[in-house]
């Protein structure tokens, strides 16, 4: 059987974050004449100002934590002053050296990312993509825009990401009303950092400022901080917050930011204000769908402005797909990834397996971290689902008391009949390390039994987790 044509296949994709480049690579893989467009740097957002340099920081962060809170391991810094009597010392951090680590860290993966597209064989454009009719794209070049390229295509790829949203009355300036992609430039730490939004990109750097020595208020306009999180969890990361001295404002939504000063002044809609040196605007992104012409070839939009996409990333037009941020999917770089080398894989009628959302594994990386996977409490809890929830809090683990972890837990939930094993949250330091058991479970669809059989190192965090599996073993269900 003849699978392969002489005429190659031409890929246009317009966007080199994880999305693009993810599909520019497995159409180099499978063969066709692939062209990338990216405005920016590759990598996008995702290396250049999200993923990256906020998990950067975060590591920085956690450092500085765990030298904190060495002293109730019984580690002592210690030095005499002048008049030989011993001194506090503080824990001190250097933003212009933490940014510009996190910054050069960025620059260089985004150049590797570009040197393994070339090495692939595509074709990497510098400039700004748009729909010129069916089966064209133009390219923009240059301060005024001119065009200066045009790119025909027989699948064309669109994955042109997000942008911070902000407020009409909250305009970031870049130097004390921030979006997170401005927050790298700050050379001195801010003395007192107002986090507006408490969902993940909130939380995250609420988290990290507070570690890293900064007076922090978040303003969450709900009940509680990440609102559509497993409950239990968020409820551990706003004590963990507030114990750790964070002013937490709940039910509080910002109207507006202006600066007096050397001060910023946010009102909130019940006419409170709080002061602060800076604010940090997380209220969400809009996708980069605007002026790239996807109206003049009949992609369809949702209201919000995202892509249409179906599980294999195909849009209403069958030779367009979109991959990562710009789509109605799940706004993480690893579903980005997915949606893009399956978008090719299906054009080129390559092995395909739809995506499914509900087994994509997701974690906040506050201190501690919250790691997800497959089907959440709240599901079972509503009766969407049938099910079988246990927690195990991690200050029964023996390795969790030895390391001083005090917070956090595992969640098992398991089917109702056979006891498989459909979904889980893990509440811990390096939660994100950890959860990968429960994905294989999940894919393999691993009971709770057949999990519980697998060795766990003695002591470990991890032995959690085969605990918690264990304890869910019903003596009436037998599976092998
Ligand atoms: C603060 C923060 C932290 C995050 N942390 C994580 C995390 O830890 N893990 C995780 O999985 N996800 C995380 N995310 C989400 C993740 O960043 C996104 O899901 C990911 O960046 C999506 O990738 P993408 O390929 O869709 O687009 P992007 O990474 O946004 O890249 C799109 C690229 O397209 C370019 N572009 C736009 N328009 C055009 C055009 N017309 N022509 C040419 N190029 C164009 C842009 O310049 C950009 O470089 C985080 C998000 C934020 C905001
Ligand atoms: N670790 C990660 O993987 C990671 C990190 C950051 C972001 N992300 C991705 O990005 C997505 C979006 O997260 P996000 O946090 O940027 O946006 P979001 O939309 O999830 O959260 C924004 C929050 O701001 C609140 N808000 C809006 N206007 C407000 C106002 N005026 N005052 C106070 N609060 C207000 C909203 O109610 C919402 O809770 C996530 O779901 C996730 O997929 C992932």
């Amino acid at each position: 059987m003849v699978t392969t044509f002489d005429r190659k296949h031409r890929i246009v994709v317009l966007g080199g974050g994880p999305g693009g480049y993810e599909s520019a690579l497995a159409g180099a893989q499978l063969g066709a004449d692939v062209t990338l467009i990216e405005r920016t740097g590759v990598g996008g957002a995702a290396v250049l100002t999200d993923v990256v340099p906020s998990k950067t920081l975060i590591a920085t962060a956690e450092a500085a934590t765990a030298i904190r809170e060495s002293g109730e391991l019984g580690v002592q810094f210690f030095a005499r002053g002048k008049d030989g009597k011993a001194l506090r010392p503080e824990v001190a951090v250097n933003l212009t050296k933490l940014n510009q680590r996190l910054l050069r860290l960025a620059g260089n993966q985004s150049d590797d990312m570009r040197n393994a597209l070339v090495d692939a064989g595509v074709k990497v454009v510098q400039g700004e993509g748009y729909f010129d009719g069916p089966g064209a794209v133009g390219v923009r070049t240059g301060p005024k825009g001119q065009d200066f390229d045009r790119v025909e295509y027989d699948t064309a790829v669109v994955a042109v990401g997000a942008r911070p949203r902000t407020l009409e009355t909250a305009k970031p300036d870049g130097e004390r009303i921030l979006t997170w992609t401005q927050l790298y430039n700050l050379t001195e730490m801010p003395s007192h950092l107002i986090v507006v939004g408490s969902g993940v990109t909130g939380a995250e750097f609420a988290s990290a400022y507070t570690a890293l020595g900064t007076k922090v208020t978040l303003v969450s306009s709900r009940d509680r901080v990440l609102p559509g999180e497993d409950a239990d969890a968020a409820d551990v990361i706003e004590k963990v917050f507030k114990r750790n001295g964070m002013t937490v404002l709940s039910k509080s939504r910002a109207e507006s930011a202006v600066r007096e000063g050397d001060e910023v002044v946010v009102t909130l809609s019940d006419g409170r204000e709080v002061r602060g040196s800076h604010v940090l605007i997380a209220v969400g992104s809009i996708p980069n769908t605007q002026n790239i012409g996807l109206d003049s070839v009949g992609v369809e939009l949702t209201d919000s402005g995202h892509i249409r996409v179906n599980k294999v990333a195909r849009t209403s037009v069958p030779n367009i797909y979109a991959a990562g941020d710009c789509t109605a999917f799940l706004p993480l770089a690893s579903v980005a990834s997915v949606q893009g080398r399956t978008a090719v894989f299906h054009a080129l009628g390559d092995e395909v397996r739809p995506i499914n959302l509900r087994n994509v594994a997701s974690n906040i990386f506050t201190y501690p971290e919250i790691a997800t996977v497959g089907w959440q409490a709240h599901s079972i809890e509503d009766g969407e689902r049938d099910g079988r929830i246990h927690k195990l809090p991690l200050s029964q683990n023996p390795r969790a008391k030895m390391q001083n972890v005090r917070d956090g837990f595992v969640k098992l939930i398991a089917g109702k009949d056979q006891g498989i094993i459909i979904g889980g949250v893990i509440v811990s330091p390096k939660a994100s390390e950890l959860i990968l058991p429960l994905s294989i479970a999940i894919e393999q669809r691993l009971t709770v039994d057949q999990f519980a059989r697998a060795w766990a190192v003695y002591p470990s965090l991890s032995s959690s987790i085969t605990d918690a599996a264990r304890a869910m073993h019903r003596p009436d269900v037998t599976n092998d």
